[in-house]
């Protein structure tokens, strides 16, 4: 708690006690298997972001006593030879998990590579089918970043049924599965973007803001309802100050402002980035569970 009562919300805790609920469960899966759930992640090229990424989602895995495969690939790879890798994945028992460290090379077909990917196995939760299934209200594997902004907006607000939810950004990957997970929690949900008219109002109306339009600092704090709960999904890297190697990151939410104002924001870094991590091996467990004919594990 700060001194005007606005509460910092630690998503790294949330996902540190996520990750021991989910080590915990692994065990219970080998028994009742004989195996171990597998994950397998994808990366083609050598972005430096993605390749600290990578390796924590790697160290994260391991942490939880499930399997690692990492592919690195070349970033000139064809299109067909990660298709094939992605087929080879779909066939191997050993892989519960698949996840293609996105954005690719621009040589490279996005959508199509995700589509290889057998949905029962799409632990990012961004094939057509696990989209459709969410939408429809179905048994699906969810994004990681929604899913955990949701497990903490949960946490936070307990029921969130008839609240005022704006959502800003529409991408696949976060805006349009986070609207559809708060609709199914009854939230009276509104997308915003970058046609809407009025943001500042529209976003003032919101007792649950989520900001995923990866522009620093955009949502400044009196656009902010007082008692609103902010996720910040934003993560963007400023300009170095002189001297400096690296810029701070910060979110899509000025947030020393809208202190002033809500009642709960989760900071960045520390808020939605672990969890999205943590969701991850959640999603892995899941996906391993459901292909052996197991119940969903309980608790997470
Ligand atoms: N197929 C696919 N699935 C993804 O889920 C995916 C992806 N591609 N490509 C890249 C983005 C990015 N992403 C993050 C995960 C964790 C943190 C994270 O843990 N961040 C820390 C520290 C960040 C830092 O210091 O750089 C934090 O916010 O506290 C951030 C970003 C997953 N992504």
């Amino acid at each position: 708690m700060t001194k005007n009562g606005a509460a910092i919300i630690d998503g790294k805790a949330y996902a540190a006690g996520l990750r021991e609920r989910i080590k915990a469960e692994v065990p219970k899966f080998q028994e009742e298997t004989g195996r171990t759930p597998g994950l397998a992640v994808v990366l083609v090229g050598d972005d430096p972001a993605s390749q600290v990424y990578v390796a924590s989602k790697h160290k994260a895995t391991i942490a939880a006593g499930m399997e690692s495969f990492e592919h690195r690939l070349p970033a000139d790879t064809k299109q067909e030879d990660l298709i094939a890798l992605v087929e080879k994945l779909n066939a191997d028992e050993t892989v519960d998990g698949i996840l293609v460290q996105l954005p690719l090379p621009d040589h490279l077909d996005e959508k199509a590579v995700v589509m290889a990917i057998d949905p029962d196995k799409d632990v990012d939760g961004l094939h057509v089918i696990n989209a459709g299934r969410l939408a429809n209200g179905e048994e699906a594997l969810t994004p990681c970043t929604p899913l955990g902004s949701l497990m903490l907006l949960k946490d936070q607000l307990g029921d969130l049924s008839g609240l005022n939810a704006v959502v800003v950004g529409r991408s696949i990957l976060v805006g349009k599965p986070m609207a559809q997970l708060l609709l199914a929690e009854n939230c009276t949900v509104t997308m915003a973007h970058s046609r809407t008219r009025d943001l500042p109002d529209v976003v003032r109306r919101a007792d649950i803001v989520v900001a995923a339009v990866g522009r620093a600092e955009m949502v400044k704090g009196d656009w902010l309802k007082d008692g609103a709960v902010v996720i910040d999904v934003g993560i963007n890297r400023l300009a170095p100050d002189p001297g400096k190697e690296k810029g701070r990151l910060v979110g899509d939410v000025a947030t020393a402002e809208a202190m002033d104002h809500v009642r709960a924001i989760t900071p960045v870094p520390g808020g939605v980035g672990p969890m999205t991590i943590a969701v991850l091996l959640r999603n892995t467990l899941v996906a391993a569970s459901m292909r052996a004919g197991l119940d969903k594990p309980k608790g997470l």
